[in-house]
């Protein structure tokens, strides 16, 4: 009997599921505890490993999370905002790790995870990579530096099958700009522009969402100044870089005390 942290991923059909399927059985840190999927779907029932089309991996399928996390030290949740406020409030129950990779939440759902995190630690981030949680330090020290005379614009690029916009990156790069700026980015946000605008509003922090074929995930912060930008990027090209991130907060989690933490946390930055 190994002592590794159980791992439950939820969603566990999806892009995200499948790819934190490979690393975590493919792990020897940690043991594969349990998959969650949604009632009704083809794969309840089955062997996560034969459901991918290889071999077994001894864990079924269920559509029961209550049930899945009670032998679980953490949690992996790449799904979708209701699915996840459930999870949260199951995963507190089992005192078990939650991983939150979920985009699209809004305030009030975000303010929902509150009493979860009184009984349990929840880590949330809208990218779990390395490059773009550094990506964000830099936009706050580059946002510091410049003065309203640069607009500041994030644009990003998705893949055709993403439900929601602007992405978690795109809005936690907004933050790190605005944070930088000292405003707020909900008074500074401009998210969708169409039409006769008008003129740029000075100290708009502007969003643009680009949805197409097979995109892993994009995004540029750009600061246009007079005569001059500077163009701050990623460019994700394999979802790998958000698993390896959700796996290595599921393991910083286990010995931190009840609360909310985000990939700066994880990561030390
Ligand atoms: N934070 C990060 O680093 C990253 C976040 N994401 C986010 O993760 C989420 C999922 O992305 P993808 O895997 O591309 O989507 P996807 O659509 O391929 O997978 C989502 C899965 O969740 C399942 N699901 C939905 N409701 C459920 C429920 N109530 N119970 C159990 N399973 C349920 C669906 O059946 C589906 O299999 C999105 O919000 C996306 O933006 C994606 C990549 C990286
Ligand atoms: O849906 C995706 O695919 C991604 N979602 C996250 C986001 O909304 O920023 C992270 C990554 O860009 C991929």
């Amino acid at each position: 009997m190994t002592h590794h942290p159980g791992i439950v991923i939820t969603g566990a059909s999806g892009r995200m599921g499948q790819m934190l399927t490979r690393l975590v059985s493919d792990s020897d840190k940690v043991r594969l505890a349990g998959a969650v999927e949604r009632a009704g779907h083809a794969w309840i029932g089955q062997d996560l490993g034969e459901a991918m089309g290889s071999a077994p991996l001894g864990v079924k399928v269920t559509d029961d999370p209550l049930e899945a996390f009670a032998s679980a030290q953490a949690v992996l949740d790449f799904t979708a905002p209701e699915a996840t406020l459930e999870f949260a409030e199951l995963a507190a129950q089992a005192r078990a790790v939650h991983v939150i990779g979920t985009t699209g939440m809004t305030e009030d759902q975000i303010a929902r995870l509150a009493p979860a995190a009184r009984h349990a630690v929840i880590i949330r981030a809208g990218n779990m990579s390395l490059g773009v949680n550094l990506l964000m330090q830099l936009t706050k020290k580059v946002a510091r530096a410049l003065d309203a005379e640069f607009d500041i614009e994030v644009v990003e690029s998705h893949h055709r099958m993403k439900v929601d916009a602007p992405s978690g990156t795109a809005l936690m790069l907004g933050e790190a700009a605005a944070e930088g700026r000292g405003v707020a980015l909900g008074e500074v946000a401009d998210r969708g522009r169409d039409g006769i605008t008008g003129a740029r509003t000075g100290g708009d922090i502007g969003f643009s969402a680009i949805r197409g074929g097979d995109v892993v995930g994009e995004h540029d912060v750009m600061f246009l100044g007079p005569g001059e930008r500077i163009i701050l990027r990623h460019v994700a090209t394999d979802r790998a870089i958000f698993a390896r991130g959700a796996l290595k907060a599921a393991l910083w989690g286990q010995d931190k005390a009840p609360g909310q933490y985000d990939m700066v946390d994880v990561l030390g930055l």
